[in-house]
């Protein structure tokens, strides 16, 4: 459980607007999409490909915990899931962590062994994820096998672009087969970016949530930059903890 060390941060009244219940989403098929995380004041990451690297601020990182506290899912890349072996639960209450949601095309990521989901999950400190798979991998890989505790989200992939899959496809599966309605995504670099860039065309994130933290991290960083240029925000609120900045908004 967090020691709540700096009181003087209130970071739950801004916040407020852009929590899922106060914006319900008004699609009866998709659900509503927080993407969350925190970068470098050179828009980077990470320092680099498959470092965890830790930039909020202890207050921030604890705004993060509030906001899976709100949300039923948490997304992340199998490319995180690997090089960070993250937590992703809730530790203002367990109890209300989210679901771990790893996009994982062919399968790649284990979840049973020593890793922090695991863990948790065995102590009832946190929930067990759901893995977003390729139809290909599901049906046509030999070599894949389920693994205990894992439920499976099997959405058709792209033959010829590494089992690409898209995120509309994702979002109203999660949402009509696992009762999902709503889900912050975190992360890596390659989910920010292409999530940024296919919501141009579908729509998909309801709420922009950044912490920047006053730091550089150089040209060997991971970047968040969208492929396809400029993206306006709309409602946009700042606010300052004791280090970090804050920005929520919704994307035009
Ligand atoms: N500062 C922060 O808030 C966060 C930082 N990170 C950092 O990001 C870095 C990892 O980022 P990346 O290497 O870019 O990996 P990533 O975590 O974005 O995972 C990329 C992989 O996920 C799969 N994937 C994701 N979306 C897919 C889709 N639509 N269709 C098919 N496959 C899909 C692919 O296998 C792809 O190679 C790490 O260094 C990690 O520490 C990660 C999360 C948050
Ligand atoms: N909010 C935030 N600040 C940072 O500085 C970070 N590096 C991250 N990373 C994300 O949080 C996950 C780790 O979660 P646990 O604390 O282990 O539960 C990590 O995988 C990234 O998704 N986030």
């Amino acid at each position: 459980m967090f020691l709540l060390m700096t009181p003087q941060f209130d970071y739950k009244t801004p916040l407020e607007p852009y929590l899922p219940h106060s914006k319900p989403s008004i699609s009866t098929s998709l659900p509503f999409i927080t993407l969350t995380y925190a970068q470098s004041l050179d828009s980077k990451i990470s320092a680099g490909k498959n470092i965890r690297t830790a930039l909020s601020h202890e207050e921030t990182k604890e705004m993060t915990h509030y906001l899976r506290l709100h949300h039923a899912g948490i997304m992340i890349g199998c490319q995180t899931a690997m090089c960070d072996d993250p937590g992703l639960n809730c530790k203002l209450d367990f109890d209300k962590s989210p679901r771990p949601i790893i996009i994982d095309p062919s399968g790649k990521w284990k979840f049973n062994g020593k890793g922090k989901m695991y863990q948790f999950f065995l102590k009832k400190q946190g929930k067990p994820p759901i893995v977003v798979l390729s139809s290909n991998t599901f049906y046509n890989d030999k070599k894949f096998t389920k693994q205990d505790y894992v439920e499976y989200c099997v959405v058709e992939g792209s033959p010829t672009d590494n089992n690409r899959l898209d995120w509309n496809s994702i979002f109203q599966k999660l949402y009509k087969d696992f009762h999902l309605r709503s889900i912050m995504v975190e992360g890596g670099g390659f989910v920010i970016n292409d999530l940024l860039s296919a919501h141009a065309v579908n729509n998909l994130i309801n709420s922009l949530i950044i912490t920047i933290a006053p730091v550089y991290l150089g040209n060997k960083g991971v970047t968040v930059s969208p492929y396809n240029g400029r993206i306006d925000l709309k409602d946009v609120k700042w606010f300052t903890g004791t280090r970090d900045s804050v920005m929520c908004s919704r994307i035009g």
